[in-house]
């Protein structure tokens, strides 16, 4: 199936006041012939408001996700939402929560209802959702509540920021740093490799990953001299995953385990918390990097970069990070089963 065949991405809209309507309506406008088709859920006023403001010939039609791939060519495709979005950019409103919950909410309906191929998510701002009561830590979690409401089944979600020169993985997510030692569990570690083993497997037709897994303290606690964790906790996960035949190594000092020989020597680095994983990724591939949840049962990317309020509607937000969201999901949407 190409991607012309393929039924369109879903995007849901974002933060209103973010970049994500900048990176949509510049990424249709100048790039729409080299990309999947997608359908944007969100308020098609506020689009063409902020593709007018940028000075770009954006033409917005509603549509459904049956006729996005022939509105796609000559207009941005777009899913109106029940709510409204109001604002300037780079003032977000506590208001417009409620649509932008609702875009991420339908997107993942019309995925899972096989109407739409995949999530692509544009940003959110974290605190204006949680001063409107949304009680979710971000995407990635959210993205897991919605699955198994749903499928009835539990969910794991892993996120996973995925660039042309390195893939690491959070075991901890979106928790004051203070938090980590006492979330860590060896359940949780070899829980995370083990989806990591799976999906890299299945979505990314990696035959037989190589997971490295990073220690939590200094030089891997120094055999116990600079903390417990790495042998009590960390170590004891990738004995497991190696006896079920996973290909994991560590616990590695994360200082070293991030430099361009060390990279050679696996496919994802599955790391301890959000910055030990998510400052390589950005440092390396800010540009180009991708956001994945890997777990769901179904296929969600996003750029990997927030909402950037300073340069919303100046046209100095690249919408690069974007467009290789919008690929990774198309590929990925391929090289799964429909049904799954
Ligand atoms: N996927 C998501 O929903 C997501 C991801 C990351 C951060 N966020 C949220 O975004 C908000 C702002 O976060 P932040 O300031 O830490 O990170 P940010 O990614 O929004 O911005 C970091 C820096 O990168 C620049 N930048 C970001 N995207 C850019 C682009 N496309 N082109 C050019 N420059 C770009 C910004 O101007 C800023 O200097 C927070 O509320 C955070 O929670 C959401
Ligand atoms: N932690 C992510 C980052 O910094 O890029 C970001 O907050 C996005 O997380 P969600 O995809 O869960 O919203």
């Amino acid at each position: 199936m190409t991607d012309n065949d393929a039924p369109p991405l879903a995007v849901s809209c974002g933060e209103p006041s973010g970049i994500g309507p900048d990176i949509i309506v510049s990424a249709w406008q100048r790039h729409r012939t080299a990309l999947p088709p997608f359908i944007c859920i969100g308020d098609p006023e506020q689009l063409a408001r902020r593709a007018r403001h940028l000075g770009l010939d954006v033409p917005v039609e509603i549509a459904d996700p049956a006729s996005a791939a022939s509105v796609f060519p000559t207009s941005l495709p777009v899913v109106p939402l029940t709510n409204r979005l109001a604002g300037q950019p780079g003032t977000p409103l506590p208001g417009n929560a409620a649509g932008v919950i609702e875009a991420i909410d339908r997107a993942v309906a019309l995925t899972l209802s096989g109407e739409t191929s995949a999530v692509v998510t544009a940003p959110i701002a974290k605190k204006p959702l949680y001063e409107a009561g949304f009680a979710h830590p971000g995407h990635t979690e959210y993205l897991a509540v919605l699955a198994e409401r749903h499928t009835g089944q539990a969910v794991r979600p892993v996120m996973m920021i995925a660039g042309p020169n390195l893939r690491t993985i959070p075991v901890t997510i979106h928790m004051p740093l203070a938090s980590v030692p006492g979330a860590l569990s060896t359940g949780l570690i070899l829980e995370t490799i083990r989806v990591a083993d799976r999906d890299l497997k299945t979505r990314f037709a990696i035959a037989r990953p190589r997971i490295a897994v990073a220690g939590l303290n200094p030089h891997a606690g120094e055999d116990g001299a600079l903390g417990a964790e790495d042998r009590a906790v960390v170590a004891p996960a990738i004995e497991k995953a190696r006896s079920e035949g996973i290909d994991a190594t560590g616990p590695l000092p994360a200082d070293t385990m991030f430099h361009a020989a060390a990279r050679t020597g696996y496919d994802v680095a599955v790391c301890m918390y959000h910055d030990q994983a998510l400052i390589p990724a950005k440092a390396l591939d800010f540009d180009e990097g991708v956001n994945v949840t890997l777990g769901l049962p179904f296929v969600r990317t996003s750029p990997d970069h927030g909402t950037a309020f300073a340069i919303a509607g100046t046209g100095a937000a690249r919408p690069d990070s974007f467009i290789a969201a919008l690929r990774m999901a198309a590929r990925m949407a391929r090289a799964l089963p429909a049904a799954a």
